[in-house]
């Protein structure tokens, strides 16, 4: 971890200075400025970060905790309640504060944003986790910033991923984002609780699965839930899809900007396999195959040599019981495997589909869920 310069090059750093998708992800602590309501003039200017990275070409997801904090304080309440119910209630109102916050900042820059709320099982579900997938995809790519929470007024103890650190990593492996960013109230990961311990240092940068990190991160706040404790975790999932994880404080002035221009700030926890690997090892290795498809050769030839999605018309048979978002092997007319994907039609209207040009698929099927069989993001060619 040697003592680099500020401005000396630092491989993990450039990475982030090549980032196209970041998930941004900001604290309860931070938000409501330990607890004294939403910090509105916090919030304008992150936003005007992530505006500006916008400019920039950077896509953005937010994840914003701060409903329960920001409701607490609404309804008067100072301590946190412990009671199922009135943490709903108090993440119902103040969910309504945070959007209001946060449409009203991105409006100043023409932005527009969206409101999301997730549940465990929007992720582990395989069909929900194609819809959460593709409709996260589809904001990004109308320039919509999504502002995810946890869907805390519907969730239970049993479904709940309990702090937005663990959430900002899902959605990173989601939409296979370059870099997970969890904005919190330290400077970053320190070799201790610099709460408790006043000699304790800042780490610079490492990998994402050092254990040594696991030991020396701690619980959270009042307001926090997970502490470092959950940032660690988070870096870990977050770099099963090759994303890097930056911790930093959310104070630091154009924090967003200069992490996304390489500076040496806070802690950045790297992934240990290159991106792009880690990335499809980890959509293969997502799921169970549910079905297969036979492809003529010109479907395998445009697979293996464009990266092209596959196209109905190039599938010749279907075999097994899948339905939309299972993975499906795709095979040779040889029975040799191609590639493996998450299909975007169950195994009875793919049977239909087979050899069937797109444009086609409306009046066959009286609706289109997308024009591809299996979108090309969502293929790993073998
Ligand atoms: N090793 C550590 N380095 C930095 N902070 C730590 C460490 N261990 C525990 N913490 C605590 O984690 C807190 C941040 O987590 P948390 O309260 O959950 O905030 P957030 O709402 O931003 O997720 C810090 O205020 C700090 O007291
Ligand atoms: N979903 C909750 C956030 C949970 C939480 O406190 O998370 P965090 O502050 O990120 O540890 C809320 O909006 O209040």
């Amino acid at each position: 971890m040697g003592e680099q310069g500020v401005n000396e090059r630092v491989p993990g750093r450039d990475a982030l200075r090549g980032a196209r998708r970041v998930v941004v992800k900001i604290g309860s602590a931070l938000l409501t400025n330990d607890g004294r309501g939403l910090d509105e003039t916090a919030i304008g200017d992150w936003v005007d970060q992530i505006a500006e990275l916008h400019r920039r070409g950077i896509e953005v997801v937010l994840v914003s905790s701060g409903a329960v904090a920001a409701g607490m304080v609404r309804l008067g309440w100072q301590v946190r309640p412990s009671a199922v119910h009135e943490l709903q209630a108090a993440a119902a109102v103040g969910q309504n504060g945070l959007t209001e916050c946060y449409e009203g900042h991105f409006a100043r820059h023409g932005l527009l944003t969206a409101q999301v709320l997730l549940t465990h099982d929007d992720l582990s579900n395989r069909k929900r986790y194609l819809n959460a997938r593709s409709a996260l995809r589809t904001l990004v790519g109308l320039g919509v910033v999504p502002v995810i929470n946890e869907n805390d007024t519907v969730v239970t103890d049993e479904i709940r991923f309990g702090d937005n650190d663990t959430l900002g990593a899902l959605v990173a492996n989601l939409l296979e984002a370059d870099a997970l960013v969890i904005l919190t109230d330290q400077e970053g990961l320190f070799d201790a609780d610099p709460r408790h311990s006043a000699s304790a240092q800042l780490i610079h940068e490492g990998h994402a699965d050092d254990p040594s990190f696991t030991a020396m991160a701690g619980g959270g706040g009042a307001l926090g839930r997970g502490g470092m404790t959950t940032k660690v975790q988070a870096a870990r999932l977050a770099a099963r899809s090759g994303a890097y994880t930056a911790i930093a404080s959310g104070r630091q002035p154009h924090v967003l900007i200069r992490l996304t221009e390489g500076e040496r700030l806070g802690t950045l926890l790297c992934p240990e396999q290159a991106p792009m690997a880690a990335r499809k090892r980890w959509l293969a290795g997502q799921l169970q195959v549910r079905g297969t498809l036979t492809l003529d050769a010109g479907a395998v030839k445009v697979l293996r040599d464009s990266g092209s999605s596959l196209l109905a018309v190039g599938v010749k048979a279907v075999s097994g019981g899948f339905v939309r978002g299972d993975m499906v092997v795709c095979v040779d007319e040889q029975g040799a495997r191609v590639a493996k994907g998450l299909v975007n039609y169950g195994a009875e209207d793919a049977v239909q589909l087979m050899g069937k040009p797109s444009h086609r698929i409306e009046a066959i099927l009286g609706y289109m869920e997308a024009p591809e069989l299996i979108h090309r993001d969502n293929l790993v060619v073998l």
